[in-house]
């Protein structure tokens, strides 16, 4: 890491790595619990994300990504704060969701509640042994409010996340793993690198394809085949149409970059 950006965000610790942004939660006494601090930070560094940018790495100062909802702050609310609060987080884990660039969470220690809300916001997740994963909501008496019944399921399936909203019981970094919630599980100590290096490598792709695959594809995904068909015929027309494409196509029948490497 070569450069502090922007100390703008008194909870958030803000690199420059190239082309990659790495934004740290920086709450390690409160094991970056969120608070509305925290949230409004997060929201502010996505909503002005330098042009320049091409991926961005989200991870926990301290050992642990984030132990969840600060629930020093909940105490205080009745339900139309409440209401209120979740949506505001939901405005902020869209913002990332819909991010023009690719976010890679680096996950190590705690990831609970509306910390694991969070990460399922991300669009690639890399996970090292420490982490652990765990939905509390049940012992505490609330539910998610982070987006998570919406986007959990979709990762794990609606019957584990009951199981972890149920029992409560906390999910390991294997088990996230093999359930298709992390992408990648490093040696210990490697998924704060292990993203940067993904970062850099997506933030090297066409922005056009980057943007399909963020903005397009969830959609394709979800739609009935015949729509799903229709949007990636006009998606894939659009981007091979772009100079981009034609100037790395040609690159490549030119034999001067671009040849995929096995292994
Ligand atoms: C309802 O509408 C919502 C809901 C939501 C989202 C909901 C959720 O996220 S529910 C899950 C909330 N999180 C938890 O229940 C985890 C609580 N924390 C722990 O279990 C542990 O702290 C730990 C994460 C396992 C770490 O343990 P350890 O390393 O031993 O550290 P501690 O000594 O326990 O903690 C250090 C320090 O941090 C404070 N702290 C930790 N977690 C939280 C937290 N979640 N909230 C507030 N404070 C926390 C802890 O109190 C200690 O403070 P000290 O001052 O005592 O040092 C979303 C949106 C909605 O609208």
């Amino acid at each position: 890491m070569n450069q502090t950006v922007a100390a703008a965000a008194a909870m958030l610790q803000i690199e420059t790595q190239g082309r990659v942004l790495i934004v740290g939660l920086n709450r390690p006494a409160k094991r970056n619990a969120l608070n509305d601090g925290l949230i409004l930070d997060i929201e502010r560094c996505f909503a002005s994300l330098p042009e320049d940018i091409g991926a961005v790495v989200v991870h926990g100062i301290g050992g642990h990504f984030s132990a969840g909802l600060d629930l020093s702050e909940l105490t205080e609310r009745d339900a139309t704060a409440g209401l209120m609060h979740s949506r505001m987080w939901h405005r902020v884990f869209d913002i990332i969701q819909h991010c023009r660039v690719p976010v890679i969470a680096a996950l190590q220690g705690a990831v609970i509640g509306g910390g694991l809300e969070l990460a399922c916001s991300t669009h690639i997740r890399v996970a090292d042994p420490s982490v652990y994963y765990a939905l509390p909501e049940g012992s505490r008496g609330i539910f998610v409010g982070g987006g998570g019944s919406m986007r959990l399921p979709r990762l794990i399936g609606v019957h584990r996340m009951a199981d972890m909203m149920l029992t409560g019981r906390v999910y390991k970094a294997e088990e996230g793993m093999s359930l298709g919630f992390a992408q990648y599980l490093t040696e210990a100590g490697g998924a704060l690198p292990k993203a940067i290096e993904l970062a850099e490598r997506v933030a090297q792709n066409a922005p056009l394809t980057n943007f399909a695959v963020l903005q397009a594809l969830p959609l394709i995904a979800e739609a009935s085949p015949q729509t799903g068909l229709m949007l990636e015929a006009l998606m894939a027309s659009v981007a091979q149409s772009d100079q981009e494409a034609k100037n790395r196509i040609r690159d490549f029948l030119e034999r001067k970059a671009g040849k995929v490497k096995p292994g």
